[in-house]
C-alpha cells in the first residue's frame, strides 16, 4: 500500500503518517512524498491512502485542505494529531543579519512572535518545511529558514534558534483518506472499532439568503442530541456570498444509527456531502 504525505522526509506530514502507521495493522507501507499538498490529494487512487494537515493549534483550519476537501470524492478513514515546533537556522551572526527566510505558509502563523523581531526581511512562503531547509541549505549568506524542531539537532549553522513557534504547547491534527467516495448508506453499516466516532462533512444551503438557515441546519443536530465540534463557513466560489458550512460530528457507538437518520433527514433539504466515519 502507498501513503501519499508532503514531503520531503522529515516534514511534520511524515512524522504524522508514522505516528498514524503504528495505530494501525497496515503492513508494506510504501512513503509516497510530494511537495505540495494539491499533488498529494491528486497522488491517492485505489486502495491507497493519503494524508493532508487539517487544523493547527495556533494558526486555526487549513483553508487549502477544507478548499480541497470541499469538492472531494475521498473518505475520510481516522485523524492524527502530533505535537510541532519549530527551529530557526540562519547563514549569519545573529537575527539582525538575516536578508531572506524560507518560512512554510502554516508555518508563518505559528511563528509571529518570532517574525516581528526581524522588520524589513525577505519572506520566501514555501509549501513544505523540508523544502524550507532544502533551500536554506543551498542558498547563500544572510539566508535563514524555519524548520521542524526535530531537524535542529542535524544542522550546524552559524546561527540557530530552538523551539520558536509562539507557544511551546503547539499541536497540528492531520486527515487520512482514501481516494473513493463516502457513501451515507456504506458507511452507516461500519463498525467502529471504539466507542467513539467523528464524522467530518459539508452541508451546502440551495441559497444563504434566508433567515434562519444556519438556525435550521443546527436544529437537525440539537434535535438529534448531536454534538458538533467544528462549524466553518467556506466559500461556494460560484458566487460572491455563497457559502457552505463544514461540521465536525462527533458521538459515541450507540448514536451511529441517529447520526445517519438524522444525515438521511436533512439530505432531503440540502446538499449533504459526508467526508466519513470514523473510530476516534
Ligand atoms: O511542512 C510541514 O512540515 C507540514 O507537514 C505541513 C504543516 C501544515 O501545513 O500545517 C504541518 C504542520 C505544521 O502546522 C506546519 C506545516
Amino acid at each position: 500500500m502507498k501513503l501519499s504525505v508532503l514531503g520531503p522526509e522529515g516534514t511534520f506530514a511524515d512524522a504524522a503518517a508514522k505516528a498514524y502507521l503504528k495505530t494501525q495493522p497496515y503492513t508494506n507501507v510504501i512513503f509516497d512524498y510530494h511537495p505540495t499538498f494539491d499533488q498529494v490529494y491528486q497522488a491517492v487512487t485505489g486502495e491507497n491512502i493519503g494524508l493532508l494537515p487539517l487544523e493547527n493549534q495556533l494558526d486555526g483550519y487549513v483553508s487549502a485542505t477544507l478548499q480541497r476537501l470541499q469538492i472531494a470524492d475521498v473518505t475520510e478513514i481516522g485523524e492524527m494529531t502530533i505535537p510541532v515546533n519549530f527551529g530557526l537556522v540562519a547563514n549569519a551572526d545573529s537575527l539582525t543579519h538575516i536578508k531572506r527566510l524560507y518560512v512554510q505558509f502554516k508555518t508563518e502563523g505559528q511563528c509571529q512572535k518570532l517574525l516581528s523581531r526581524m522588520p524589513g526581511i525577505q519572506i520566501i512562503t514555501t509549501s513544505s518545511n523540508m523544502i524550507s531547509l532544502e533551500k536554506f541549505l543551498r542558498g547563500e549568506k544572510g539566508d535563514a529558514a524555519i524548520i521542524p524542531q526535530s531537524q535542529m539537532a542535524d544542522q550546524s549553522a552559524p546561527f540557530m534558534l530552538e523551539n520558536v513557534a509562539d507557544q511551546d504547547d503547539n499541536s497540528t491534527r492531520f486527515i487520512i483518506f482514501k481516494a473513493k467516495p463516502a457513501k451515507l448508506d456504506d458507511l452507516s453499516r461500519l463498525t467502529l472499532t471504539t466507542n467513539h466516532f467523528k464524522a467530518p462533512l459539508f452541508i451546502r444551503p440551495s441559497s444563504n439568503d434566508k433567515p434562519g438557515t444556519l438556525y435550521d441546519i443546527l436544529g437537525y443536530f440539537a434535535k438529534a442530541d448531536l454534538n458538533l465540534i467544528t462549524l466553518m463557513s467556506l466559500p461556494t466560489k460560484t458566487q460572491l456570498g455563497e457559502y457552505s458550512f463544514y461540521i465536525e460530528v462527533s458521538g459515541t457507538r450507540d448514536q451511529q444509527e441517529v447520526i445517519f437518520a438524522t444525515l438521511r433527514d436533512m439530505a432531503s433539504k440540502y446538499n449533504v456531502h459526508l467526508l466519513g466515519f470514523y473510530a476516534d
